[in-house]
């Protein structure tokens, strides 16, 4: 029988049985973004992200997305400027989906969902040494979000698609290198949003500045697919569940201000 509307019951994959906020949490992600409550401020400088292809390393299946790998040991694929005072460093990459185009993005714009959501993880190497040590600080991080749409074929993401079956199961691992994550962006990067968040997967620390892009990128529904042909389960597991719905429930905003770099 075919599940009636409604009667949807979201199988919470194992992440999501511990606690659900972090203890004392205030400044959780992610968060529906109120356009109209959002506060431009014209203060907020371009975003300046300077990305070398060659630091790209691997693509790892942690169980809940895939994470493209950035060699962070040296200042080469770096994020500066927009709300951010410090030098940041790319680190890794990763997608978060649903298991229909309905749905899938962390954050919303009005309550709009969009069916993906890139999230680029970078940390602050000017304060910190290395990214464990960031991820626990705030202002550690700074996570570059962008939405997907379905539309026409993205040219740069099927090298990441081909790949994909590579790492179908938890915990597998394939070399990948020469990436460039700028490919990714949209056209306009003048124009986001930011403000001050959390991980949204555990540690689900506050360290996170938020800058999410208003303009989306566009992938093909069969790109899409081939996110929803991986697997939350390692190869050894008897029953296979697909990779789908690894997003994070909305968080209460607590006061906080979402600003705009845009009128
Ligand atoms: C893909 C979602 C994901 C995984 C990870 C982080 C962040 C992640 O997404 S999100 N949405 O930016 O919060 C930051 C902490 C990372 C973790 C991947 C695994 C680690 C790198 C651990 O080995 C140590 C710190 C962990
Ligand atoms: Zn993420």
């Amino acid at each position: 029988r075919m599940q009636e509307a409604g009667e949807y019951t979201m199988k919470m994959h194992p992440m999501w049985q511990g606690p659900l906020v972090a203890p004392g949490g205030n400044r959780q992600s992610p968060i529906d973004i109120r356009v109209r409550k959002s506060v431009f401020d014209p203060h907020l400088k371009p975003l300046t992200p300077d990305y070398d292809p060659r630091t790209c390393s691997q693509i790892w299946n942690n169980g809940y997305s895939f994470l493209v790998e950035y060699d962070d040991t040296t200042d080469k694929s770096t994020l500066k400027g927009g709300p951010l005072e410090d030098n940041f460093r790319l680190c890794q990459f990763h997608f978060h989906w649903g298991e229909s185009n309905a749905w899938g993005s962390e954050h919303t714009v009005d309550r709009r969902l969009f069916p993906a959501e890139l999230h680029m993880v970078h940390w602050n190497s000017d304060k910190y040494s290395r990214f464990e040590e960031a991820v626990m600080e705030e202002n550690g991080l700074a996570v570059i979000g962008v939405f997907l749409k379905i539309g026409k074929r993205h040219e740069g993401l099927q090298k990441l698609v081909d790949v994909l079956p590579a790492v179908r199961h938890k915990d597998s691992v394939v070399e990948f290198t020469r990436f460039d994550p700028a490919c990714l962006l949209p056209t306009n990067i003048d124009d986001y949003w930011t403000y001050a968040g959390s991980l949204t997967t555990p540690p689900l620390t506050e360290a996170v500045t938020w800058i999410i892009m208003k303009q989306h990128i566009e992938v093909s529904h069969d790109q899409l697919a081939v996110f929803r042909s991986l697997l939350f389960t390692s190869a050894e597991e008897e029953v296979q569940k697909s990779m789908v719905n690894n997003f994070r429930v909305q968080q209460s905003l607590q006061g906080r201000t979402v600003r705009s770099s845009f009128t």
